[in-house]
């Protein structure tokens, strides 16, 4: 049975003001694997006034300095890497493959590429007479999600150190045991005390404490729309900045013109990855009429054959849901489903032939769904996916930018001067063309009310700097 504590000044620690210990519960068995210590407002106070203090001097160290502590770091993220994926696994129920194999990875590629987008960062020029500085923004609070919690995590904090940053992670309580190993390698590659902080403790509590907090530059949020409102919220009394990576509604746009069946095989797949648990997943497949009941049938063949796994079964298959609450609100929008006049075709509700407990779903399919339809238009964050028929061009351009989300767009043609006049008219942060797949090294964040801000490589560098003009040197 693991515990995981919080991380402040340089030691571990129990909270100063307990909350009921949050179970850690694995999805896959519904049993108990350890417990999270929850924290309240004083234990807020405790990691920011901790990064404050350490700020003057971890903010004065030589980009030189920083940059090989993050190499260091990162050598510690490759060596320990199967343990990060045995706790993503275990705390989030991602199957082995994709627990080794893409969610531990993004913790190493995220450094990679932040390193990398140093090397020729303008943290100092010349501008105009003057002297233009890129310096640490100051204090920041990282609040994580629990899908890609490496992916969340690293994405924030890498940048965070580099830029000269102190840092009070606040990880989502779904997934503490990869949190509490970044707290140990943190640790291990002897980072000074209060550079890197972490504290658990749930949303309305310690979240909305740490986004208020006085001391606190910048609040760096991925999550819901909802908590992402909340966040900037709170921080709006003390200005400071807030940077928000929200939820998705992606659309996949399927033109007749492409190559229909492996198109729409790849879209289910990529939609039903992470059991659905990705903000940029594909959810809504846009078909043209025209090949629609070839599309439909080619969905529906690859709906019945996403398998269900456990998460310590090698090869390809989707886990359980992350929680209970997700099993829940997943089936809900399942039976929404079939009550406003989607046709299924793959799925419905309850659990997989076989899976007598965990929180495991049916990859669900439906088809002749409109956009107005409840499943069409909220994150249902499950492996449910919405086929839409569309008439034209201008037609599918119209469904795929009628959500309040702007996250992703996806889109298969064979016609590249459609391809780009299409994709340049999606409002959306990333436009992927024929299956083509994200690089660290480009920016990651969304339109709309998908968020305000953009991750990754120098991209999530820029945020956590502050321009400053030296006139007169
Ligand atoms: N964009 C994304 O990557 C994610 C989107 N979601 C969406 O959110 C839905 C609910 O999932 P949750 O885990 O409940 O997401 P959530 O947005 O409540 O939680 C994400 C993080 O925000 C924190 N948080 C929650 N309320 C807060 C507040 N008022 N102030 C400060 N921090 C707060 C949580 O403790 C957690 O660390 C999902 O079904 C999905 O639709 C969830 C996770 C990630
Ligand atoms: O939810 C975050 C997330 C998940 C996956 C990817 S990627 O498309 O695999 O790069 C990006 C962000």
């Amino acid at each position: 049975m693991t515990t995981c504590n919080f991380y402040i000044d340089g030691a571990w620690c129990e909270p100063l003001q307990p909350g009921t210990p949050h179970p850690i519960i694995n999805p896959a068995t519904e049993q108990s694997v350890g417990t999270v210590a929850m924290g309240g407002a004083l234990d807020a106070d405790r990691a920011v006034m901790a990064a404050r203090r350490a700020f003057d001097a971890y903010s004065q160290t030589t980009l030189a300095y920083r940059t090989e502590m993050l190499h260091k770091l990162q050598g510690i993220f490759e060596r320990r890497y199967t343990e990060m994926a045995q706790a993503i696994s275990t705390e989030m129920g991602a199957p082995w493959d994709l627990a080794y194999d893409s969610q531990a990875e993004c913790g190493p590629g995220h450094i990679k590429a932040t390193l990398e987008a140093a090397k020729d960062y303008p943290f100092e020029v010349k501008s105009g007479k003057g002297d233009l500085l890129c310096e640490a923004i100051g204090v920041c609070v990282l609040i994580t999600p629990w899908n890609w919690p490496m992916n969340q995590v690293v994405a924030k904090l890498a940048p965070a150190l580099l830029a000269g940053c102190t840092v009070v992670l606040k990880p989502s309580e779904f997934a503490p045991l990869s949190a509490k190993l970044v707290g140990e390698y943190m640790d291990e590659a002897g980072y000074a005390p209060g550079v890197f902080n972490m504290v658990y403790g749930d949303g309305p509590v310690v979240g909305a404490a740490l986004s208020a907090h006085p001391e606190v530059d910048l609040v760096s949020f991925t999550g819901s729309t909802g908590a992402g409102i909340a966040v900037a919220k709170a921080a709006a009394d003390t200005v400071k900045r807030v940077v928000q990576e929200l939820g998705g509604k992606s659309p996949n746009i399927i033109f007749a013109d492409c190559d229909v069946d492996a198109s729409v095989a790849r879209g289910v797949k990529r939609c039903m990855n992470n059991t659905g648990q990705s903000c940029n997943a594909p959810t809504r497949m846009l078909i043209e009429k025209s090949v629609y009941a070839q599309a439909v049938a080619a969905a529906t063949k690859a709906g019945a054959n996403v398998r269900v796994i456990q998460p310590t079964e090698k090869g390809d298959g989707i886990g359980p849901l992350a929680m209970k609450r997700q099993f829940e609100t997943v089936n809900r929008f399942i039976d929404i489903g079939m009550h406003c006049g989607a046709r299924l075709v793959v799925g419905g509700p309850g659990r997989p032939d076989g899976f007598d407990a965990g929180y495991f779903v049916k990859p669900t399919i439906f088809a002749d769904v409109t956009n107005d339809m409840p499943i069409a238009r909220q994150e249902i964050f499950g492996p449910v996916l919405c086929l839409i028929p569309f008439e034209d061009e201008e037609d599918a351009i119209r469904i795929a930018n009628d959500t309040p989300f702007g996250l992703a767009a996806y889109l298969s043609t064979n016609d590249k001067v459609k391809a780009r006049r299409v994709a340049k008219r999606l409002r959306a942060g990333n436009v992927s063309v024929n299956a083509s797949g994200n690089e660290y090294c480009n920016p990651f964040g969304g339109y709309k009310q998908s968020g305000n801000g953009r991750e990754w490589g120098r991209f999530g560098l820029q945020d956590f700097l502050e321009y400053k003009i030296i006139n007169g040197l």
